[in-house]
């Protein structure tokens, strides 16, 4: 997820906020319904998809992103618009009211409220709290300038209405909006302004449905465009984001890609130095056995589709949230199990394996007919780097391999062979690693998955 820092701190006071330092530039931990979401959005089909808070987040970040030299221009406006205030107030009401206390009291309070608004925009809070705020200001609105124009009884005020309603749609429609685009929304709308004050403020001022009409037209196109932006803004985002994540992405099988687990790794890596954790984690690297054979026999196509149900299966170990299983190469693939111990890593990985043989995919040139994989397991300790850790797991999937294939091999094993324990050739045995000795059990799993530890001394 990406975070804003800029959020909270010292200038939080200030009327703008530094851009935020959100890095950019990192793999977006999105889920697959988080994809299938921006997918729909880019597409088009459905706008007004609900977000994951992970999302939602995401594009808070992103408009904050954008929006502060946006931002920056809607307090300019609000103080143009301040600043001229007794000039729109007088040409918009040419005689004295009965009462003007209550009118410049009003008119008083919306600008506070629009101050209050823009601050509120400004130094951050949820959108959906900045849209009740504008929505509940625009009502007021309304109520006044009506109050206004009927209750103090005065005529040839057509345009104070129109005027009112549109400098909270204004306030809307230029936050966020680029500049240059806030620059012609405001050109065209004094010329619609003067149109229609050429065209009715001298006629007979009573409302007929050309006010009405008039009105519409003020306030139609920026509530249109208004939507409009949103939809726009959020389109940009979602394929951003899209974007950014298949460069993450392995597009064959939809698991992360390399490039992702050295982010991935890095971001666990600085949590933990932030938070002074000392986890041990576990790293398997994963080759199919004989893949090219199966190219070979089948066919690429069928070939894809074996790597697509082995990364399914993979894919389900991955059960937590700092867990990642990616793809790192054409048949290989690599888990990251986050703060679990080897013993842990170790049955999991050995599960995987069993579960990819059950899968019972076909593979003639197998000695089983059937598609497996081998395994080279490392933990990792704090500290350790990925590629450290890669080059030692690969140390063991090389074993693996050598060893006949079909099993995992770990560090530990290596040293459980120097000890003279078992370390044949089954892929259903290895041997656990406990502070620096071996502690001397083999865990044995038969493909019904059942885990027997059997002692170091206990007979075979
Ligand atoms: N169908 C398909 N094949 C791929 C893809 N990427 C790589 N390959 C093939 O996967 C094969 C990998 O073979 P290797 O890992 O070298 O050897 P292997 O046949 O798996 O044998 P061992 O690893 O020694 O068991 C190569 O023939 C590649 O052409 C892919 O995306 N789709």
């Amino acid at each position: 997820m990406l975070v804003n820092s800029a959020e909270r701190g010292w200038w939080s006071w200030l009327p703008f906020k530094p851009p935020s330092d959100a890095d950019d530039s990192a793999a977006p931990d999105l889920a697959a319904e988080d994809l299938q979401a921006l997918e729909r959005i880019v597409s088009g089909r459905f706008h007004t998809e609900v977000l994951s808070p992970a999302l939602a987040e995401s594009l808070r970040v992103h408009l904050g992103h954008r929006t502060l030299p946006d931002r920056l221009y809607a307090v300019l406006g609000l103080m143009t618009m301040t600043a001229v205030a007794p000039l729109w107030i007088y040409a918009a009401i040419p005689h004295p009211l009965q009462d003007p206390v209550v009118v410049y009291g009003l008119l008083f309070g919306l600008l506070l409220g629009y101050a209050a608004l823009t601050r509120f925009l400004l130094v951050d809070c949820s959108h959906r709290l900045i849209d009740w705020a504008i929505g509940g200001m625009f009502m007021a609105t309304v109520v006044c300038a009506e109050y206004v124009r009927y209750s103090e009884g005065f005529s040839r005020g057509e345009l104070t209405p129109s005027i009112m309603l549109v400098v909270p749609v204004m306030m809307l429609s230029l936050v966020n909006q680029p500049p240059t685009r806030s620059i012609g929304f405001v050109i065209c709308y004094g010329l619609v302004i003067l149109l229609f004050d050429a065209l009715y403020l001298a006629s007979d001022s009573t409302p007929t449905p050309s006010i009405w009409l008039m009105q519409a037209l003020v306030l139609g196109p920026m509530l249109v465009s208004n939507l409009l932006r949103q939809v726009s803004i959020q389109h940009e985002w979602a394929a951003r984001l899209l974007l950014r994540s298949q460069a993450f992405r392995d597009p064959l099988t939809g698991l992360p890609n390399r490039r992702a687990l050295e982010d991935h790794f890095e971001r666990v890596q600085r949590q933990q130095h932030r938070s002074d954790e000392g986890s041990h984690h576990y790293l398997a690297l994963i080759d199919l056995d004989r893949f090219k054979q199966i190219n070979d026999t089948y066919g690429h196509v069928r070939g894809d589709q074996v790597l697509g149900h082995v990364a399914l299966i993979l894919n389900r170990s991955a059960r937590r949230p700092f867990d990642m299983v990616a793809r790192i190469g054409g048949d290989e693939f690599a888990i990251f199990l986050y703060d679990c111990a080897s013993i842990d890593g170790e049955a999991r990985v050995e599960a995987l394996l069993r579960d990819i043989r059950l899968a019972r995919l076909e593979h003639e040139q197998s000695p089983d007919h059937i598609v497996t994989c081998s395994a080279g397991g490392c933990s990792i300790s704090p500290g350790r780097t990925l590629t450290d850790s890669m080059r030692v797991a690969d140390t063991s999937l090389y074993r693996a391999k050598s060893n006949g294939r079909n099993q995992l091999f770990t560090g530990s094993m290596e040293r459980g062979q120097r000890l003279g324990l078992d370390g044949g050739r089954s892929s259903r045995t290895y041997y656990d690693e406990g502070g620096g000795r071996a502690s001397g059990f083999t865990i044995i799993v038969n493909d019904a998955g059942a885990i027997h530890r059997r002692a170091k001394d206990e007979p075979r």
